[in-house]
């Protein structure tokens, strides 16, 4: 019998990346804020937020017996935190910030069972240089509204990625590696007779 999983999670992306593994899951989204503390290191910042939104759904879930997985991504360029834009201005002011540069993708992944695993995936991540024109016209699309660093590498965005160093599924939102490793420990076997 497939394991079954709490996703303390209200993204689509994290979801299907669930699905690609064929986990089986219930869905408990969670608000939390997400404000980087003063200072706050990227890899602080995202494990700690992942560590929280899993914390939000954990006692409910010891109830039933299920274990609780969250993760946090965010975009970090010269060692500055991007999260979601706030609006076109800010989204206009990230893509031009990442235009023929290389930043990270930082995916933190939590998952609380009868112990609290933790992992984190760091890609890097290059984009060719973007004209004014087509940040313009890829904020058009909608697609970089909810998305942190304002672009979806799964979406329109992979035509500004040059190259990635690292974990595809870590930039799309859920480390697929480390999280089947994490399950793992917990005793729950992605792949299974
Ligand atoms: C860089 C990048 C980010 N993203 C997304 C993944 C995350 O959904 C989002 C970062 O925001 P998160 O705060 O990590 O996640 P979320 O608010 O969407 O969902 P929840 O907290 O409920 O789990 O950016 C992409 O989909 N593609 C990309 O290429």
């Amino acid at each position: 019998m497939k394991a079954r999983i709490i996703l303390a999670s209200a993204s689509p992306r994290r979801r299907e990346l669930l699905d690609q593994i064929g986990m089986t899951y219930e869905i408990w989204p969670v608000h939390i804020d997400e404000s980087p503390r003063c200072n706050e290191a990227p890899h602080d910042y995202v494990r700690r937020i992942a560590a929280e939104k899993s914390a939000a759904c954990h006692a409910q879930a010891v109830h039933m017996g299920l274990p609780v997985l969250a993760a946090d991504t965010t975009v970090v360029l010269g060692g500055q935190i991007m999260g979601k834009p706030k609006d076109k201005e800010d989204a206009i002011m990230m893509l031009r910030r990442l235009s023929g540069r290389t930043h990270q993708v930082y995916s933190a992944v939590s998952l609380r069972g009868n112990e609290h695993g933790e992992a984190l995936n760091v890609t890097h991540v290059t984009f060719r240089a973007l004209s004014e024109r087509e940040i313009l016209a890829y904020w058009a699309t909608s697609e970089p509204a909810d998305k942190a660093g304002s672009y979806a590498i799964q979406g329109l965005g992979s035509v500004f990625v040059q190259s990635i160093r690292g974990s595809f599924s870590g930039v799309v939102g859920l480390p697929l590696f480390e999280t089947a490793e994490l399950l793992l420990q917990q005793g729950i076997q992605v792949l299974h007779e």
